[in-house]
């Protein structure tokens, strides 16, 4: 999603009932889970931090009466008993105050990790990071993984404990100051409101400010990532003068977003600091005139003073709340959008209507499946009819052609589960049955050994398997050349596209699937090899369904399939093939 678009979805920048709902599922998600008995047992000695602060927070207010009395009254022994006292609460606040975050640290230890691995598990579940990048509705999920989660469950832990400890003390601070003077605690809780409600208003506009940061961030650092990935094309192309061009429009576009909001922050800090100083006379003015009418101690004006400003203090961290909210706001929304889509997906609610109706049977079969291009009504092929069965493995290879943008590698998709935009029915045979080889291989950052085991861990094949397959795929000599197996290169650098597709190939070998799907997957190699190679693929008996634009491995299947324009299509029989499958045209 750009920042355009962004711009028109304004209930994503505001505290909303949505905004609450998802603060509430993260909360359950983690605390409601058995991985949390860690945090757990910390937040209970969080809970008991809270209570010494508060506690040492009332004696303290109390020590200091008691102080400035002795004090007032030339009473050295208690002075020095009082002054003692005094300072050991004082202390212990101190402590409370250093070993809170602390704390709500090691209980962000336990919960960011298992947030992000619960969010990074559901998004490679049933291929939902794939429908994310298909309907473009969430722009950048690497960076709200990796940048937004730690600090959403900081805060969330931060502001109910801050919000607690402040609650708790302002309590307690209250009752002490309604001994002394009500009319404080009325200006005390008067002027909160007052800084709640400015606070609240003055900091409202920076959630969409902050959410467009972030987006044009996420978008600076993807065009950054391009140029990294495809450094070999650019450099061939010599498009550096277009990739920095394309790079400084985000990078002026981040410029921009943080510009405005670092305008806006001068203004938020300097209407912070016309407020603040309000507070600093006010006490004073309250409770003098009683101390001058003889109606209140020296030590309880020094009493009222600590205690209203102790009071203020914690006011003043539930007021500071406000930012901070504002500030995590857009995090949260941007994680709870990746949250909602993997629940979406698993449930299904993201599924086109119609869509095509999916089974899983043993065979391979296609009844009357049209398929459009997704969120269009431009027909790829219509009312496509064909099958094969199992036991015709070896004897039944169909091989695909037709004229590019056809849409062979779409029919692909929809059998693989990838598309569902359409109508009509497929039968698939199970997962571990099937394999699809793209064109352009994918390379795992790993060792040899995990790109020949893909997509299955790197133990999953002995060492005589692989040898065996390298040599069938005529590899062996570009395992020499980097030493051994275990050897780990950026491979989709090093390797021609050629050796990565024979490295594809070889995965097909080693898994033996029941169904190959080679999407122009020998396009790189030699006519000699891919010659060797298919002989090797057809001798494994197994069913070969080919896209391809060269002719020269029709000879290695039985029926043809052709895509030809507005959704028609044609099986015909290769002369040299066997049986015949249920054959004819569509439409
Ligand atoms: N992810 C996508 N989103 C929307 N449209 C797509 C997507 N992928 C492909 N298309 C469109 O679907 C149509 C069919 O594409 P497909 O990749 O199936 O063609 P093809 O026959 O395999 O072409 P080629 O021979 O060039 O590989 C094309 O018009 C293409 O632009």
């Amino acid at each position: 999603m750009s920042v355009q678009e962004i711009d028109k979805e304004n209930s994503k920048y505001r505290l909303n009932a949505l905004f609450f709902r998802r603060v509430w599922r993260l909360y359950r998600m983690f605390w409601l889970n058995k991985a949390s008995w860690k945090a757990w047992l910390v937040l209970a000695v969080l809970a008991a931090a809270v209570v010494g602060y508060t506690y040492s927070g009332a004696s303290f207010s109390v020590m200091t009466k008691e102080t400035t009395d002795a004090l007032v009254a030339k009473h050295q022994d208690e002075y020095i008993k009082f002054i003692i006292m005094l300072t050991l609460y004082g202390v212990i606040r101190s402590l409370m105050t250093g070993v809170m975050p602390l704390l709500e640290g090691l209980i962000n230890i336990v919960w960011w990790p298992w947030l992000s691995k619960d969010t990074i598990a559901k998004l490679l579940f049933k291929k939902n990071y794939y429908n994310i990048q298909q309907q473009k509705k969430i722009d950048n999920v690497d960076q709200r993984i990796e940048e937004e989660v730690s600090p959403v469950c900081s805060t969330l832990i931060e502001i109910p404990r801050a919000f607690l400890a402040s609650v708790g003390d302002v309590i307690v601070q209250a009752s002490i100051l309604y001994t002394l003077s009500p009319q404080i605690i009325i200006l005390v809780v008067g002027y909160t409101f007052f800084k709640f409600f400015v606070t609240y208003f003055i900091y409202r506009p920076t959630i969409r400010q902050i959410f467009k940061i972030k987006v044009a961030e996420g978008d600076l650092r993807y065009s950054l990532m391009q140029t990294k990935s495809n450094a070999e094309q650019i450099a061939l192309l010599r498009g550096e003068k277009a990739e920095t061009s394309v790079i400084y429009r985000f990078l002026d576009r981040t410029i921009n977003k943080t510009m405005i909001n670092v305008r806006y922050q001068w203004f938020v800090g300097l209407s912070s600091d016309f407020i603040e100083l309000l507070w600093s006379i006010l006490p004073m003015v309250i409770l003098v005139p009683v101390y001058f009418k003889g109606q209140m101690s020296y030590g309880q004006v020094m009493q009222g003073v600590a205690s209203a400003s102790m009071m203020l203090m914690s006011f003043s961290i539930l007021t500071r709340l406000i930012p901070q909210v504002i500030q995590i706001a857009p995090s949260i929304d941007r994680l709870a959008e990746v949250q909602e889509s993997n629940e979406q997906n698993n449930s299904g609610m993201n599924r086109p209507i119609p869509c095509v109706k999916m089974t899983t049977g043993n065979h391979l079969k296609v009844t009357d499946l049209s398929i459009y291009v997704p969120g269009t009504k431009n027909i790829l092929f219509d009312k496509l009819n064909f099958g094969l069965p199992p036991e015709a493995a070896g004897r039944n290879n169909i091989v695909i052609m037709g004229k590019t943008g056809s849409g062979k590698s779409s029919l692909f998709r929809v059998l693989s589960g990838l598309w569902n935009e359409g109508e009509g029915q497929v039968e698939m045979p199970p997962q571990d049955h099937v394999f699809f080889l793209p064109q352009k291989p994918y390379l795992i950052n790993g060792s040899l050994r995990d790109q020949f085991c893909y997509p299955y861990p790197k133990n999953t094949y002995s060492d005589q398997q692989l040898q065996a397959v390298i040599q069938q795929v005529k590899l062996s000599e570009m395992i020499s050349r980097y030493g051994s197996l275990d050897s780990v290169e950026n491979w989709r650098n090093s390797l021609s596209l050629g050796e990565q597709q024979r490295i594809a190939l070889a995965r097909v070998m080693l898994a033996k699937p029941g169904y190959l799907f080679l999407d122009e997957a020998t396009s790189a190699l030699d006519p000699v090899t891919e010659d060797l190679i298919y002989q090797q693929l057809v001798s494994l008996n197994i069913n070969i369904i080919t896209i391809a634009h060269n002719k020269t491995v029709m000879k290695y299947h039985h029926y043809l399939l052709m895509l030809h324009s507005r959704g028609e299509w044609s099986i015909d029989v290769i002369p040299s093939g066997s049986e015949i499958l249920p054959s004819g045209g569509g439409k």
